[in-house]
């Protein structure tokens, strides 16, 4: 059974249709990518599947057998559907090790607070933040490190599936490198990913299969180097500012 079935599901903001009739199934295990030209409708796909900040208008999804598309956001992360966001989120004033105190609490209520403190210990291991930043303040990381605390805040949700939205924004080549091996670790304790990403190489580099927005519809869906050999794939993204390989 898929972890994650998506089911004609669309959304429009006033006249722009920013999903129309979008659908495909993850499987559990896998990395599964998500390509496609700005304004295609990548963060707004996985706002409707979380619920924050809005749902779909219309269509079915269903996360572990259960139909989320009118479920609350908490709700949400509560059956394990974990996010990260575009931009690097925290709350700035709070350390690095409150910062996912406070999403393993959200994300994971009714543990102890040994619990608690085991599980975001756990979860800045995993993502390789050391100790001798926990102390440290979220605004005064450098971007890589942001990235790293907004990974470590939903892997403290103890997700069954994470969904990341342009982890490799932003980073230095090196740190697109040190962020596959990242997120291959997580994948490898279990972890269900879907990726968005504009840098062809991470996603052909992680997934095992590669779906492709195109204003708002799904252009194709399958295996990422037929994917990218499509015709259509590439007419979509010739001329688009941020396409890179
Ligand atoms: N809250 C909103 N209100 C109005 N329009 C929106 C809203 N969110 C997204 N849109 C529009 O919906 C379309 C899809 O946007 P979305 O951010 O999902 O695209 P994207 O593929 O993630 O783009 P990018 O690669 O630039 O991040 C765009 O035309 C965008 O302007």
């Amino acid at each position: 059974m898929p972890l994650l079935e998506v089911e004609s599901v669309s959304k429009a903001f006033g006249s722009l249709k920013a999903l129309d009739k979008v659908s495909f199934k993850v499987e559990p295990g896998e990395i599964f990518g998500i390509a496609g030209p700005n304004g295609s409708g990548k963060s707004t796909l996985f706002n409707v599947i979380t619920g924050i900040p809005f749902g779909p208008d219309s269509g079915r999804i269903v996360f572990d057998g259960v139909e989320i598309q009118r479920k609350a956001g908490h709700k949400i992360a509560w059956l394990g559907l974990a996010r990260t966001f575009q931009r690097e989120t925290s709350f700035d004033k709070l350390t690095v090790f409150e910062n996912v105190l406070v999403s393993g609490a959200y994300g994971k209520p009714n543990r102890s607070p040994e619990e608690e403190r085991a599980g975001a210990l756990e979860a800045l291991d995993i993502v390789g933040l050391p100790r001798s930043r926990h102390g440290r303040l979220a605004e005064e990381l450098s971007v890589f490190d942001r990235k790293c605390l907004m990974l470590a805040t939903a892997v403290a949700m103890q997700p069954k599936m994470l969904l990341l939205d342009e982890p490799a924004s932003g980073l230095t080549r090196p740190e697109i490198e040190t962020s596959i091996g990242l997120i291959r670790r997580i994948a490898d304790l279990g972890v269900t990913i879907v990726l968005i990403e504009h840098v062809l190489t991470f996603l052909m580099s992680l997934s095992q299969h590669l779906l492709v927005l195109n204003q708002g519809e799904v252009l194709t869906i399958g295996n990422p180097k037929d994917v990218i050999a499509d015709a259509r794939v590439i007419e979509a993204y010739l001329g688009t500012r941020k396409a890179a390989v």
